[in-house]
C-alpha cells in the first residue's frame, strides 16, 4: 500500500466531497437527476414561499452575470400579469438549471437551489448519502488522534449536511467540525482557501486538503496548504504530469499521520 505521510504541522483535514467521500456515480445518478426530474414541480409547489423567491432572485442575477455565455437562459421578471406569466418565469428557471447542470457548473445560486429541493428527498428516505467504504472509519481514527475534520464542497452547506446527516452510516454529522462550500470563494481560486484557514483559526500549512480535482488541489497549495489528489473509481483521469506531480492515494487508508504507530 502506498503511503501519504501527514507533516507534523497539519492539524486539520479538509474534504472534499463528489470524488473524494463520495462516488460520482452516487452525485450523477442519484442526486443530480432528482433535480432535472423534479424542479419544475417543486418550483410550482414553493413559489410563493420567500426561500424560493430568494433562489429565483440569486438564479435570476446569476443568468445576467452568464449573458456572455453559449446557450445562456434568462430569467425575466415576473411583473404580476396572472398565472400565464408565472408559469412562464418558472418555465425559464427550469431551462436555466437543466442548461446549468448540462455544463456541471457549480454556481452558488445553483446549489443553493439544489440543497433546498434535496431537503425534502432526504427527510422522506427517498435518498441516503453514499460513502466510499473507508471514508467514515478513516475519519473516525483522525478524530481520534485530535485532527480536525471539515467540508469543502461545491454543495451548499445545507446540501452537505443533508448528505452526512441522513446516510447509509446513519447521521455522522457530527464527525465534523465545521463546512465551507462557495459561499467562501470558489474552489478553484486560492484565497478562497486562505480565507477558510483563516475561519477555522489556523495557518493554511496547518491544513491537508483532499481532493480529486487538481485544478481545486493547485488553488490550494498556492495558498500553502497541503493537498493530496484522491484517486476514486469513477474519477476523471489524470495526466501523466499530474500523476508525478502530486501526492496520489486512492484511499484514506493510505494516509499515515505522524502519531500513528
Ligand atoms: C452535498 S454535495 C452535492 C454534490 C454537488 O452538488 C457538487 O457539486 C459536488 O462538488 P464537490 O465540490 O464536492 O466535488
Ligand atoms: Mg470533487
Amino acid at each position: 500500500m502506498v503511503v501519504f505521510a501527514v507533516p507534523a504541522e497539519v492539524a486539520v483535514i479538509l474534504l472534499d466531497i463528489e470524488g473524494t467521500t463520495t462516488p460520482i456515480t452516487y452525485v450523477k445518478d442519484t442526486l443530480f437527476p432528482y433535480i432535472r426530474d423534479n424542479v419544475q414541480e417543486y418550483l410550482r409547489a414553493h413559489w410563493e414561499e420567500e426561500e424560493c423567491q430568494q433562489d429565483v432572485s440569486l438564479l435570476r442575477k446569476q443568468a445576467e452575470e452568464d449573458s456572455n455565455l453559449d446557450g445562456v437562459v434568462p430569467i425575466p421578471l415576473e411583473t404580476g400579469n396572472g398565472e400565464d406569466e408565472v408559469e412562464q418565469v418558472i418555465q425559464a428557471v427550469v431551462d436555466n438549471v437543466h442548461w446549468q447542470m448540462s455544463l456541471d457548473r457549480k454556481t452558488t445560486a445553483l446549489k443553493q437551489l439544489q440543497g433546498h429541493m434535496w431537503r425534502a428527498a432526504y427527510a422522506t428516505g427517498h435518498m441516503k448519502g453514499e460513502f466510499f467504504q473507508d471514508v467514515v472509519p478513516a475519519i473516525r481514527k483522525w478524530r481520534e488522534a485530535g485532527m480536525k475534520v471539515y467540508i469543502y464542497s461545491s454543495g451548499s452547506v445545507e446540501a452537505q449536511k443533508l448528505l452526512f446527516g441522513y446516510s447509509t452510516e446513519g447521521d455522522i454529522l457530527e464527525l465534523f467540525d465545521g463546512h465551507f462550500d462557495t459561499k467562501i470563494g470558489h474552489k478553484v481560486e486560492s484565497e478562497s482557501y486562505r480565507r477558510i484557514a483563516s475561519s477555522i483559526g489556523c495557518s493554511t500549512n496547518n491544513v491537508l486538503f483532499l481532493t480529486d480535482v487538481t485544478r481545486e488541489a493547485n488553488a490550494a497549495e498556492e495558498a500553502d496548504m497541503h493537498v493530496a489528489v484522491v484517486v476514486r473509481p469513477g474519477n476523471a483521469g489524470l495526466t501523466d504530469d499530474e500523476k508525478s506531480y502530486y501526492s496520489l492515494i486512492t484511499s484514506f487508508n493510505e494516509l499515515f499521520l505522524p502519531s500513528s504507530t
